[in-house]
């Protein structure tokens, strides 16, 4: 049986460092860091999730800023709002929930947060630092789930990594650090001839596509990692009448019978993200003041 990567005790511990290092942040410097998250429209899991990021902000000590805006705002006022956020010294990290309603162009709105605030890492100054080796700010899933790999792995040097799942927010990126990180990297995607063989090559196996429980326990190399950033909500009849679960993109209860190791869904990379967050503004704060993050404790 593969063991289960606790995300969710994980999340917690790393929210207990950070809180450490804002409060010396606090003490050293005068300085807290803060976090404005900005909600177009009323969809229900957005509104669970933000909800989530304002309460762990607070938390781990930071300032939360909290922007909600009606579902028929216009472009132009989401960017006339980031505006006044990058301009505002109290707002180290911005992040604009999406998706966006239909009639805002999201990459418009991305392109005008500050690369320096871009919490999320979706900037395209942020990716082609990625790409290219630089120091920006990194998508937090990617990051979250690199953090649970070494923990669990130690140096991942020469693993064959395989992801599934080619978007800018979580293929693409993790691709990019795993290849950092010295693994061979293969990204695979729904044209991909063969999915179960490329997957029977992998190491590090990660699903990254959208697709309730589409990878199943025979697509595993015996012992492999696999890591799950699926979370897909679906119809559970025997909840109840309208009840839904969350599930991830692997078929947990087959996969467990091949993997060394396993992110469940839930309580594996999503508490992950959040907490990535947190440590993305800690690391924005202290570089829009000219610290280095890495000075600060990690206990
Ligand atoms: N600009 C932007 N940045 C995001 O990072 C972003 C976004 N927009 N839009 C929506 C997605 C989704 N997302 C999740 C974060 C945490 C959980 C999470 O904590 N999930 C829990 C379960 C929560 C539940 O029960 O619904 C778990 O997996 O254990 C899930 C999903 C961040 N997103």
């Amino acid at each position: 049986m593969a063991q289960l990567i606790d995300g969710k005790t994980f999340a917690a511990n790393l929210r207990r460092t950070i809180a450490g290092q804002v409060a010396q942040l606090n003490r050293g410097h005068g300085i807290t860091p803060g976090l404005a998250v900005v909600l177009v429209g009323n969809d229900p899991a957005s509104e669970v999730y933000v909800r989530n990021k304002g309460r762990q902000t607070i938390e781990v000590g930071m300032q939360s800023f909290e922007h909600r805006l009606p579902q028929n705002t216009d472009e132009a006022q989401v960017l006339d709002l980031v505006a006044r956020l990058n301009a505002d010294p109290n707002v180290h990290g911005i992040l604009v929930q999406l998706p966006l309603p239909d009639q805002i162009n999201s990459a418009h709105v991305l392109a005008a947060i500050d690369p320096k605030k871009d919490v999320d890492g979706f900037h395209v100054i942020n990716a082609g630092l990625l790409a290219t080796g630089g120091k920006g700010l990194v998508p937090c899933t990617p990051l979250g789930c690199m953090m649970m790999l070494h923990d669990h792995l130690g140096d991942l040097s020469g693993l064959d990594a395989v992801v599934v799942g080619r978007s800018n927010i979580v293929g693409k990126p993790l691709a990019h650090l795993l290849l950092a990180a010295n693994c061979t990297v293969t990204i695979a995607h729904s044209r991909s001839r063969d999915l179960p063989d490329i997957c029977r090559k992998a190491d590090i196996l990660v699903a990254a596509v959208g697709r309730p429980r589409m990878i199943k326990g025979d697509w595993i190399k015996p012992g492999a990692t696999v890591i799950d950033v699926g979370i897909n909500r679906i119809p559970a009849p025997e909840k109840g009448e309208g009840k839904s679960r969350l599930v991830g993109d692997v078929d947990l209860a087959s996969a467990q019978k091949h993997a060394g190791a396993i992110t469940p869904v839930p309580g594996g990379v999503g508490p992950m993200t959040i907490a990535c967050l947190l440590a993305n503004t800690l690391t924005a704060t202290c570089r829009i003041h000219g610290l280095d993050p890495s000075d600060l404790d990690a206990r």
